[in-house]
């Protein structure tokens, strides 16, 4: 098993930006909300067990808490539309270049062929993020977008509970910070589940990037998230990692490579 480097993520136009109450970074739990299915606040209900269609939930995630936010397969080769084409935004060579370097050091991205790394960098938009406290995604809320950081830093912040709730402290703790090259906004829309955390802008100018629900999941899911599901359920088997949260473990499946090596004059892969 080894280890290799690896990173964290933007939004459509024409979105409103909701600056959060100065001195206040937490109170308003339902900013930068972008369409009907996002800007909700829905009560927690039983989880649905995985069904045979299902690629399977990681453990203990989002176990009280309402998961599927849409009657898509989970398994992302289920194509209904096979029409179906990634959509493809304009871009300048200076928004490319930058573009390029922002996901260059990313894991996502790294494991993509050339045309499917094409299509993703035709379909991410650039969302220029103009003040700190913006709320880019609400703890609670339904997934929509993954986002790659170009410029600035996110902080990360988890409540217990599942959801933001009222109060000063209502976004619960702050558990990270994402950098450029980073990316979040990933489990809610591999696993159909509400989104894990709340993420909010901590710098004057920032800049993401977004890739929609249905382009990360058809072609992002159908490769590098294929191989993290596959590291997953192998780390869901050490009794030792049981207790991490499905996004610790996924960081560690992220950075997992397979390594063979020649025992017996056979070729033997090992973790
Ligand atoms: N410690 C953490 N716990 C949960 N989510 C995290 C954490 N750190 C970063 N994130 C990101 O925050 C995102 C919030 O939306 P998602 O649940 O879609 O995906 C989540 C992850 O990409």
């Amino acid at each position: 098993m080894k280890t290799k480097n690896q990173t964290p993520s933007p939004l459509p136009p024409t979105l409103p930006l909701q600056l959060l109450p100065p001195g206040s970074p937490f109170a308003n739990s339902s900013n930068f909300s972008f369409n009907a299915s996002s800007g909700h606040s829905q009560p927690p209900s039983a989880f649905r067990p995985p069904g045979p269609d299902d690629q399977g939930f990681p453990n203990n995630y989002n176990m009280t808490r309402r998961t599927s936010v849409s009657a898509e397969s989970l398994t992302p080769t289920h194509h209904q539309d096979s029409n179906w084409k990634a959509p493809y935004h304009q871009k300048t060579e200076d928004q490319l270049s930058r573009l390029r370097a922002s996901v260059s050091s990313n894991f996502l991205f790294s494991h993509l062929d050339d045309d499917s790394a094409n299509l993703v960098l035709g379909a991410l938009v650039e969302k220029p993020i103009p003040a700190k406290d913006i709320k880019v995604i609400t703890q609670g809320d339904a997934g929509d977008y993954f986002y790659v950081v170009e410029r600035g830093a996110f902080d990360i912040y988890v409540n217990p509970a599942g959801h933001v709730t009222p109060g000063p402290d209502g976004m619960g703790q702050k558990v990270n910070t994402i950098g450029p090259g980073g990316s979040f906004g990933e489990l809610a829309l591999m696993y159909n589940a509400p989104r894990a955390a709340t993420v909010v802008s901590t710098e004057k100018e920032s800049t993401l990037w977004s890739l929609d629900r249905v382009t990360f999941r058809r072609i992002l899911m159908d490769s590098a998230f294929q191989r993290r599901r596959m590291y997953e359920s192998f780390l869901e088997e050490v009794p030792l990692l049981s207790t991490l949260t499905l996004y610790e473990r996924s960081k560690i499946a992220d950075a997992l490579d397979t390594q063979k090596f020649l025992l017996w004059g056979y070729h033997y892969p090992r973790r």
